[in-house]
């Protein structure tokens, strides 16, 4: 298997719905985002997933919540922008465009910075055990 990572990054302001502390109230980060994809089959160039494909859907997902209030989007209206929520709602979105654009790859997993020390990744189900 080949493993493909890009990374990009986002500037936005949230809060966190009913937390007992600081970040109850409007702060800002700078997200790091990293998407992994994986997948056997190589085109005839030898290419798994165009990196600039990748990049550039990952960062579609990126500009729709760059300088914005988090809260204000969805799906954040309701859940609450934790790093846990943000990586899983990458995952979502870019697994929904690569299984059009390349079928039989995966998104192996989305990690989220919330700082430069803070991060979560998030692995889907069943793939626990693959990922180290
Ligand atoms: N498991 C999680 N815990 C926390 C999250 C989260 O998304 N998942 N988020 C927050 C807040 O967003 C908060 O902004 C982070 O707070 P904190 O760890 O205190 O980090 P700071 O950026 O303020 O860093 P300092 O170490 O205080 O400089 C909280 N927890
Ligand atoms: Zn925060």
């Amino acid at each position: 298997m080949y493993e493909l990572i890009v990374q990009s990054h986002f500037d936005a302001a949230h809060f966190l719905r009913d937390y007992p502390g600081k970040c109850a109230n409007v702060h800002g980060h700078t997200w790091q985002v990293e998407l992994a994809v994986g997948g056997t089959q190589l085109d005839s160039l030898g290419i798994l997933v165009d990196f600039y494909q990748l990049k550039t859907q990952l960062n579609k997902v990126c500009d729709s919540l760059d300088h914005r209030m988090i809260n204000e989007q969805e799906p954040f209206l309701t859940q609450n922008p934790t790093a846990e929520n943000l990586s899983r709602y990458f995952y979502e979105s870019l697994t929904a465009w690569l299984k059009t654009a390349y079928p039989g790859n995966v998104v192996r997993y989305v990690r989220v910075w919330e700082s430069p020390k803070a991060s979560v990744r998030y692995i889907p189900e069943g793939a626990e055990g693959l990922i180290p």
